[in-house]
């Protein structure tokens, strides 16, 4: 059986206020973390001393880093990689230079590309454009011709019909504008995919406080007061090429800046960079037309992106490489009305990409092949190029749900959890004999094997722990994953490791699950073990709560040993049924049942062991899990996949698997990849090992795609609908409940994000305000310190883009939970998304 981690939905409408119920209730200290989980909450002292870590040490400043800041500094490299490719310096240079500069990304590309790019040679050649040798190839160096221009010009799309194409972003809008290659323009690209078009209120807010914070420009600047919301506007509906009536007289198209340009020294930086335009031949006086007006994209740029200034000068010495913004200095709320039309035509096609729209091939450089590079991964398939189905933009996602799923059973992932050892395992091992899902050959194997190795109790267990080192040393590291029917459903079994050692893979689990299974051990001492002193019981129990889950049934287990006592099942019952409850499951979603995974009592059928028949009369386990609710499935929402695995596929695509959170998925349909916003087609869909046409809200798939590089593409990553996008942001602000931390939690307190399978560094930004826990009114602004069960609004800051959602919009990408140090410390909604 595979072993894809998987994903997971839920969507139950009183999911939200059942989770506020987390933080609702306050819960006794000794609830959360247990003395053993101590040792591993976050002491800045121990912290910053640690020595493990995955990042190979290379000379003593790496060695001497915490984990945190090796996280830190992996998540530094590889987004320089990204953004200025593979630099010409040794890694402890690399090194030194992220740390000398506060691991703040921008300035270490700044002072890279200031020490290490140097200009290359230009070459002749028949083109347009000089190609760079290998050793500098960071550069693409065109003429300052105006042939050269009229080649850029072919990169537009000429068709009249294609005009007036909406931009989700501000990069794709930029993209057509800026020429491929250039290092400095995709650094700039890449900040601007950030950009939402569509929120144009919050760009132009941008605009004014990044204005009034500028030192270098004067604020009394009438050019700083640009209504941006107006200019983005007026560029989504702007042709990327002139008319062809506008192409007779073709002037360069401006929109006028109220006043002349801001100088900064001798010429103003973005003056330099509009020097850098190329323009076209008929145009007359250019100089003085540039310095008077100015595209209003080239400001936006400038004083956004200051920053870059350094780079875009750098650029500009080499290169015309920034086309003419060629948007129409038009009356802008005709130009209004034509895109609130537009963008409603296209929205209507519900699915898919505007392939017009995409770039020319770019050349096959890893620079160009990078995420970061906002380009679109070259095509190698011609195939890719036909367009993609589109979708009938009548069908109803719902019918079609219903259509297809009608005569099936409903789906349910149910994960089982449980302190090490408390026989989850045998305990499912043993129900899929028992339904005749393992074959009788296999199982006389098992038998046979795990008696060689002196380990026959662990029989069943070995039907989910598959690997050589699971079956060694007698624990589940990985998900394993199983499939079953009961009476009225097709359950898929997700076994999560018990060790607290492998709690990322259980998190990953339980991430794709719809409900829960928590076995118990029933031995005396051994429930206490997982419940009273530290076990996995309470962390398991708090974090499937935390990511979602509020159906759980528990299996009180090994009963055998303790000859099937009441008392103590009893006993067990109301310990955990109080916990529970605080935890923040109703006490209606929890179910408990008496059985025992070795001798298999009360697992498929009814009780047989006399004592245990003398008290209880309830459902046996399969039965419980047959009455388990079936979640909601979102089908009709925006599409949504988180990426939990990536493998090799055959021919020129390859597979990702996930759950499909929201939405439906079909054969042929163009979607994104998110951070990147790469596009890719679907090639073929499969829900275990069976091809399907479309997908739903709610499966476990694995998607086939094709028209992006494997490499590209990264487990967190999210699949989403291309005209409906996911969210993408550094900084977001989450309402978090604090479990049990040691230290409270502080201003720029350095954490690790687990969003869906995505595992990220991230630092707790921002402590905006102390929530009361009932009622979730602020009882304290910008709060020093969060203490144990705190509950809060916190700002959070990555040091990469992440794909996220409002947990109001999509709750499986809108809940996020904080780690540290192997504990989980605090766990929460997005509230709100800070571009
Ligand atoms: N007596 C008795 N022993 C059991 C029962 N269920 C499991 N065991 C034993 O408990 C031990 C651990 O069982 P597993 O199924 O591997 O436990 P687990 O919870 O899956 O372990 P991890 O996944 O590693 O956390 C094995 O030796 C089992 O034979 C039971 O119902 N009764």
């Amino acid at each position: 059986m595979a072993r894809h981690r998987d994903v997971r939905n839920m969507d139950y409408s009183d999911d939200y206020d059942g989770y506020d119920d987390v933080y609702g209730h306050s819960v006794d200290d000794d609830y959360y973390i247990s003395p053993s989980n101590r040792q591993f909450l976050y002491n800045r002292e121990l912290s910053q001393r640690s020595s493990e870590g995955d990042i190979k040490e290379e000379d003593e400043s790496e060695a001497e880093l915490a984990d945190m800041d090796r996280a830190k500094l992996a998540s530094c490299i590889d987004q320089i990689k990204q953004t200025i490719g593979n630099v010409n310096l040794s890694r402890n240079d690399l090194v030194n230079i992220i740390i000398q500069h506060n691991y703040d990304i921008q300035k270490c590309i700044n002072t890279l590309l200031e020490s290490t790019l140097q200009p290359a040679p230009v070459e002749k050649d028949n083109s347009n454009f000089n190609i760079p040798t290998s050793s500098q190839s960071k550069f693409i160096i065109p003429k300052l011709n105006l042939s050269s221009f009229k080649k850029e010009a072919n990169f537009c799309n000429e068709s009249p019909n294609d005009d007036k194409k909406p931009f989700s972003n501000l990069s794709d809008l930029v993209s057509t504008h800026l020429k491929d290659n250039v290092p400095v323009v995709d650094g700039i690209r890449t900040q601007l995919k950030n950009l939402n078009l569509n929120n144009n209120q919050a760009l132009s807010k941008m605009t004014v406080s990044e204005s009034k914070s500028s030192n270098d420009l004067p604020k009394s600047d009438e050019a700083c007061k640009i209504d941006l919301s107006k200019a983005l506007k007026s560029t989504v509906s702007a042709p990327l090429v002139p008319t062809n009536k506008a192409k007779e007289n073709f002037e360069i198209p401006f929109i006028e800046c109220k006043s002349d340009l801001p100088m900064r020294g001798n010429r103003s930086s973005y003056e330099e960079l509009i020097c850098s335009l190329n323009v076209p031949e008929n145009t007359k006086n250019i100089d003085s037309k540039l310095e008077k007006k100015t595209s209003l994209l080239g400001t936006v740029i400038c004083k956004k992106y200051k920053r870059y200034l350094k780079q875009i000068s750098l650029v500009k010495k080499y290169s015309s490489a920034i086309k003419i913004f060629d948007f129409i200095n038009a009356d802008i709320e005709p130009a209004t009305k034509v895109i609130s039309s537009t963008v409603k035509t296209v929205t209507n096609i519900t699915k898919g990409f505007d392939l017009s729209r995409r770039e020319p091939k770019p050349s096959h450089t890893p620079r160009s092949q990078s995420p970061a590079s906002g380009k679109i991964t070259p095509i190698d398939n011609p195939e890719d190029n036909k367009p993609a189905k589109q979708p009938d933009n009548k069908f109803d996602p719902l019918q079609l749900y219903r259509n297809e799923r009608a005569q099936s059973k409903e789906h349910l992932y149910m994960v089982v959890i449980g302190h090490v050892d408390a026989g989850k395992s045998t305990l499912m091992g043993h129900l899929l004999c028992d339904l005749g899902q393992v074959n009788q050959k296999v199982l006389h194997k098992y038998e046979q094997e795990s008696k060689k190795l002196g380990k026959q109790s662990f029989m069943y267990a070995w039907v989910l722990d598959e690997t050589g080192e699971e079956r060694n040393r007698g624990i589940t590291m990985d998900v394993g994953r199983f499939q079953f029917e009961t009476a009225t459903k097709c359950v898929t079994l997700l076994d999560a490791p018990g060790h607290k050692d492998f709690i990322p893979n259980m998190i990953a689990g339980a991430g794709q699950a719809d409900v829960a299974l928590l076995a118990v051990d029933a031995n005396r001492g051994e429930f206490e073990a997982g419940f009273d002193y530290g076990g996995q019981t309470r962390e398991h129990a708090l974090l499937v709560r935390s990511l979602g889950v509020s159906q759980l049934a528990v299996a009180v287990n090994k009963l055998d040993t303790v000859s099937w006592s009441r008392e103590r099942f009893d006993e067990i019952v109301d310990k955990l049924k109080t916990f529970l409850k605080k935890v923040g499951f109703k006490e209606s979603d929890v179910r408990f049942v008496p059985c025992s995974g070795l001798t298999g009592q009360n697992l498929t059928a009814g009780p047989t062991e006399s004592e245990l028949l003398e008290w209880y009369h309830g459902p046996c386990l399969l039965d419980i899990i047959d009455q388990f609710r079936s979640p909601e499935r979102p089908v009709s929402k925006p599409f949504r996949l988180s990426i939990n695995d990536i493998f090799k596929g055959t021919g020129t695509s390859f597979c990702v698997s996930g759950r499909v959170e929201n939405g439906t998925l079909s054969v042929g349909d163009k979607i994104l990849v998110c951070p990147s916003r790469e596009s890719a087609v679907v090639k073929s869909l499969w829900i275990e090992e069976a091809s399907k046409s479309v997908v739903f809200a709610g499966d476990q798939v694995t998607v086939a795609l094709s028209g992006v590089e494997m490499q590209n593409v990264s487990v967190g990553n999210v699949l989403c609908d291309a005209l409906r996008p996911v969210q993408v942001a550094m900084k977001f602000r989450a309402r978090i409940v604090v479990f049990d931390v040691a230290v409270p939690i502080t201003r720029g307190y350095s954490v690790v994000l687990h969003h869906q399978s995505l595992v990220e560094p991230v630092v707790v930004s921002r402590l905006i305000s102390e929530l009361n826990k009932s009622t979730g009114e602020v009882e304290k602004k910008h709060p020093r310190f969060l203490k144990k069960q705190a509950s809060a609004l916190v700002e959070i800051q990555a040091s990469r883009p992440i794909a996220l959602e409002l947990y109001s919009e999509c709750k499986e990408l809108g809940r996020v939970m904080l780690r540290l140090g192997g504990v989980t410390i605090a766990a929460g909604v997005i509230t709100q998304i800070v571009l």
